[in-house]
């Protein structure tokens, strides 16, 4: 094979309008011989004259279903093994649509190594070009703001599957490097400018347009050769404010987002209390805490809408052994930089993402949760508390 087919991936929640766009595309696609792949966990409404008319013609067109139902990490081996058949096609060009409820991460994933059950390498055959998120402009609120998970809406991939809703839009959207906004007719101006203006903060590297039934420039989605695997992941905003790449400000809409870096750790009944009193101005919150009752592990924090989930992030390098310590910190320059001569790599670095955040207050809030001198003094074992155990 001498040229690597390109790839598009369309994510996006539910109803946002990804086969909406897909036809769109599929309707002007100029001379491209595009595959598609469908994974639709409802039925196939692709316009059945876009595959059959149009200019398309059968032989050129692929359209496969997976029988599962879902591109899930679970799943990934169907997804896998039915873009290897359409890329043995002649084809141009590949869509495939991921279900609602998938994350982009794993679908990304599929396209960069050689799957081991399946003894398939699809980056031998493919390149993945974009992966575009669908947002559902009149919806966006409501669904991040919900609460819900995936298993009260019955919409979850596998059995147990609890994810929440919120963590998936965000995902969906940290991960892209093309937004649609799209159904722009059912928000207003301001509010829409608003939506926007969050979108570039939660993603600063991606490009967003704004959209109407997908009605979109076929060129701004399809071989954009936008797509990196190490540039998806460190496109977040949160990423960026971590790494001191300062997201511009968009003041007129009160977007705004700060770091919240301490070298003292929290005491954990306080910080709890914070946790359950959460600002609702705050969109986006993701970091490490230090915790003063577990020294030897840091936290991570993780809040999208009204999900919030703390877990381990690993050790802290200053809980090793001496020796340890010392050999990684001359090997890593980056942790060698940010050494404590007390505290090693203890600190907390929290990045808030909000609308009209009252950020003096949030920093003395957060700040009234750290230890006190006198509380310093003291061993961990002392502090009561009453955080879930990190998994
Ligand atoms: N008002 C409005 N409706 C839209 C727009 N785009 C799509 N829709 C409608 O939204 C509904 C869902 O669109 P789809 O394209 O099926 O959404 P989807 O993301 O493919 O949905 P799933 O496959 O269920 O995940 C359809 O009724 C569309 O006609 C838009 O810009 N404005």
């Amino acid at each position: 094979m001498d040229r690597k087919i390109p790839v598009t991936v369309l994510s996006g929640y539910l109803g946002a309008g990804k086969t909406t766009l897909l036809n769109h595309l599929l309707g002007n696609k100029q001379n491209l011989k595009i595959g598609v792949l469908v994974n639709d966990m409802s039925e196939i409404n692709i316009d059945a004259h876009l595959l059959e008319q149009g200019g398309l013609k059968r032989t050129d067109e692929k359209l496969i279903q997976l029988e599962n139902g879902c591109i899930c990490c679970t799943l990934r081996e169907d997804l896998i093994l039915e873009i290897d058949k359409l890329a043995d096609l002649d084809l141009d060009y590949i869509i495939v649509e991921s279900t609602g409820i998938s994350e982009p991460i794993p679908v990304a994933q599929s396209f960069t190594y050689q799957e081991e059950v399946l003894g398939i390498d699809l980056s031998a055959k493919c390149r993945l070009d974009t992966m575009i998120t669908v947002v559902d402009a009149g919806r966006f609120w409501h669904d991040y703001q919900s609460g819900e998970s995936l298993l009260d809406r019955q919409q979850q991939a596998v059995e147990d599957d609890e994810r929440e809703i919120a963590d998936l839009l965000l995902d969906q959207i940290e991960f892209a490097d093309v937004i649609l906004l799209n159904k722009t007719d059912l928000l207003e101006e301001q509010a829409l400018e608003q939506l926007f203006s969050l979108l570039q903060t939660l993603n600063p590297e991606a490009d967003i347009h704004q959209t109407e039934y997908g009605k979109i420039d076929p060129s701004l989605v399809l071989d954009t050769k936008k797509f990196s695997f190490d540039k998806a992941s460190q496109s977040a905003g949160w990423v960026k404010e971590l790494n001191n790449e300062h997201i511009p400000e968009t003041e007129e809409y009160g977007i705004a987002s700060f770091v919240y870096r301490k070298r003292r750790p929290f005491h954990p009944e306080r910080w709890m209390k914070w946790l359950e009193e959460w600002p609702a101005e705050v969109v986006r919150a993701k970091g490490f805490f230090w915790l003063a009752s577990r020294p030897d592990t840091s936290g991570l924090l993780s809040q999208a809408g009204q999900s919030l989930a703390i877990e381990a992030a690993g050790p802290w390098i200053a809980a090793y052994p001496p020796d340890e310590q010392a050999s990684l910190r001359a090997e890593d320059e980056e942790l060698e930089a940010r050494w404590h001569p007390v505290y090693g790599d203890r600190m907390t670095e929290l990045v808030f993402i909000g609308i009209g955040m009252p950020k003096e207050q949030l920093m003395k809030g957060l700040d009234d949760c750290v230890l006190t001198d006198e509380e310093m003094l003291q061993d961990s074992t002392v502090f009561s508390d009453p955080l879930p155990a990190f998994v």
